[in-house]
C-alpha cells in the first residue's frame, strides 16, 4: 500500500517522521519538508507507528541529489521490483545538508533523552575535507552477506533478503579494485574485507555458515575451495577463515563471552592482521597491528581525527595517570602514552583477548602503557577494591586517576560501568560515542551524579549514512578537579 505523505523532521536512525491519520510513520529516503509517495514496509493495524520507504518524490527538497549508489537508491529500486540495500540512508541528500540534519538529530536526541537545554547542545557536525563533495570512498571495513549462489551481497532495509553487489561506492577504491564479487563464496555466511587507508594490503575474512562451522570435514573441504577461489588475488591480499562463537555482535563483550567468544582462525594466505598507520596533526606517526575483525575506526581519516580530538580534550600532562577503557588495539593509549611520558602511566583496558594482544604488541615501545585484558566493569571493581596494588596486579599503585578516556560499543557503557566510574572519581572523562541516543542517556546519568558536560564535538565519519561520532568532555565541579 502506498501513501502520499508530507514529511517532517529527521529522527535518530535515518528516517523522517510523518503522520497518517494521526499515526506516526517513519519514512526512509525522504528529506524534511518534502511531499513523497511512500510504500508501507511495516504497517500492522494495531502498530503504534508504521514504517515506509519513499518510492516517488512529489515535492522535492532543494537539498535532494541523485543517489550515486544505484542499489541504495529507493527511487530506482522500487520500480525495479526490489528494496534498496541498507547502509546509505542519507545518499540522496546533499553532503553539507546531511551534516546539518545530523546536527539537528544530535541536538534533538540530547534534549529528549539527555534532558539538555537546546542552547547547550547547538553543535556543528564536522566533516572530513576529503569526503567533499560526494561522501564516497571512505569505508576501510565492509561486511558482506553471501547469497545462496555464493555471491557477495548486501542486506536490504528491514532485513528482508540480500542483493548481490558488484561495487561499493562508500568503500575505498582498493576494495572495489579487488573484484571480490567475481569469487564464489558458497558455504560462507559472511565475508568481511579490511582495506587499510595505506592501500598497501587487504584482509579477507570468511565466516562459514553454522552447519559448516560445526562439521570438521565440511569445514576442511570448504576451506580448500575458498583457498583455491582466492588464489588469483594480488599478493598483498591476505585471507582467513574465522569460526566465531555467537554473542560478539557489535563487540559487546562480557567477561564470560570474551573467553567463549574468541574466534578460531584458519589462515588461507598471507597473515591474520593488517597494519594501520595513524598520523594525527602534530602528534607524529604510530603504526598498529589489528588482527582479524578486531575493531578499528572505519572511515579512512577517523583514527587520526579522533586521536587528535581525544588528546585535545584530555589535556594530559606529563606524569599523569590515564585510563583508556574499551581500548581496542590501543589506538588512543599509544598517543596518550606519548603525552604522559615515562613518568606517567596509561592503563589500556580491553575485553576481547585478540584485540588485547594487539594492544600489548602496539604498546611495546611505551613501557608506561599497560594493556589489561578484561571486562571494563570488573577491572573498575578491582581498582576500587585494591587501589593500592600495583598496576599489573589490578590496582592503581595508590594513585588517583587523572583522566578516563572511554569509547564503548554503540550501545554505550551501561549503568554498572558508569557507577563504578563515578566511584573511581577521575579528574576528567572523555567519552567517544558512535550513537547519540546512548550518549544522551549516559550524559543525563552523569549529570544527575554531579558531572558537567564541558564540551562536545560531533563528526560525520560516516557520510551518506545516518551515523555520527561524538567526543564529550566531562568534569565534576567541586570534586577537586574543576
Ligand atoms: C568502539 S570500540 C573502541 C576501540 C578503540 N578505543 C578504538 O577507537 O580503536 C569498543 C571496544 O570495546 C571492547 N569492549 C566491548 N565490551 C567491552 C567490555 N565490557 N569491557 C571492555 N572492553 C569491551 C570491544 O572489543 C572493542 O574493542
Amino acid at each position: 500500500m502506498r501513501l502520499i505523505l508530507k514529511v517532517g523532521p529527521m529522527a535518530h536512525g535515518g528516517h523522517c517522521v510523518a503522520r497518517h491519520q494521526g499515526r506516526p510513520v517513519f519514512v526512509r529516503h525522504a528529506i524534511p519538508g518534502e511531499t513523497v509517495m511512500a510504500e508501507l514496509t511495516a504497517a500492522g493495524s494495531s502498530d503504534q507507528f508504521w514504517r515506509a520507504d519513499t518510492v516517488k518524490v512529489i515535492r522535492p527538497s532543494e537539498f535532494r541529489r541523485f543517489n550515486q549508489w544505484k542499489l541504495a537508491d529507493s527511487l530506482r529500486s522500487y520500480p525495479a521490483g526490489r528494496r534498496p540495500v541498507a547502509g546509505a540512508e542519507y545518499g540522496h541528500i546533499v553532503l553539507e545538508y546531511q551534516r546539518r540534519l545530523k546536527a539537528q538529530v544530535f541536538r534533538d536526541t540530547m534534549v529528549r533523552l539527555g534532558r539538555q537545554a537546546v542552547e547547550d547542545v547547538e553543535v556543528l557536525v564536522h566533516g572530513m575535507t576529503a569526503d567533499e563533495p560526494a561522501g564516497l570512498h571512505w569505508r576501510t571495513r565492509t561486511t558482506f552477506a553471501v547469497s545462496a549462489s555464493g555471491r557477495l551481497s548486501m542486506p536490504v532495509h528491514d532485513g528482508r533478503g540480500t542483493i548481490p553487489v558488484s561495487n561499493i561506492p562508500l568503500a575505498v577504491q582498493e576494495l572495489n579494485e579487488l573484484h571480490l564479487w567475481e569469487i564464489d563464496f558458497s558455504g560462507a555466511a559472511s565475508v568481511r574485507v579490511t582495506t587499510p587507508a595505506t592501500g598497501r594490503e587487504a584482509l579477507v575474512i570468511v565466516t562459514p555458515l553454522a552447519q559448516i562451522a560445526e562439521s570438521p570435514e565440511m569445514l576442511k573441504s570448504y576451506t580448500t575451495a575458498w583457498r583455491r577461489q582466492l588464489s588469483g588475488l594480488p599478493k598483498k591480499v591476505s585471507a582467513m577463515v574465522s569460526v566465531r562463537q555467537r554473542n560478539d555482535e557489535n563487540h559487546q563483550v562480557t567477561a564470560q563471552k570474551s573467553s567463549s567468544g574468541a574466534a578460531e582462525h584458519h589462515l588461507l594466505r598471507g597473515r591474520s592482521w593488517v597494519q594501520e598507520e595513524v598520523s594525527p596533526e602534530q602528534l607524529g606517526t604510530q603504526t598498529f597491528r589489528v588482527t582479524g575483525g578486531g575493531y578499528w575506526p572505519v572511515h579512512r581519516d577517523a583514527a587520526a581525527t579522533l586521536v587528535k580530538t581525544v588528546l585535545e580534550a584530555a589535556e594530559v600532562q606529563p606524569g599523569q595517570l590515564v585510563v583508556d577503557l574499551y581500548a581496542g588495539a590501543g589506538l588512543y593509549s599509544r598517543f596518550l602514552a606519548e603525552a604522559t611520558g615515562q613518568d606517567g602511566a596509561v592503563l589500556s583496558v580491553e575485553a576481547d583477548p585478540s584485540a588485547s594482544r594487539d594492544a600489548r604488541h602496539n604498546l611495546k615501545d611505551a613501557p608506561q602503557a599497560i594493556a589489561l585484558n578484561g571486562n571494563a566493569e570488573e577491572v573498575l571493581c578491582h581498582w576500587l577494591r585494591t587501589p593500592d596494588s600495583g598496576f599489573s596486579r589490578g590496582g592503581l599503585a595508590g594513585r588517583r586517576v587523572d583522566t578516563v578516556v572511554m569509547h564503548p560499543p554503540r550501545t554505550g557503557a551501561g549503568r554498572a560501568v558508569l557507577s563504578r566510574l563515578h566511584e573511581l572519581d577521575p579528574g576528567k572523562i572523555v567519552y567517544v560515542s558512535g550513537d547519540p541516543a546512548a550518549f544522551a542517556q549516559e550524559t543525563r546519568w552523569l549529570i544527575e551524579q554531579g558531572w558537567r558536560l564541558d564540551a562536545v564535538t560531533v563528526y560525520d565519519l560516516s557520510p551518506d549514512t545516518h551515523h555520527m561520532t561524538s567526543v564529550g568532555q566531562f568534569t565534576r565541579p567541586g570534586a577537586g578537579n574543576a
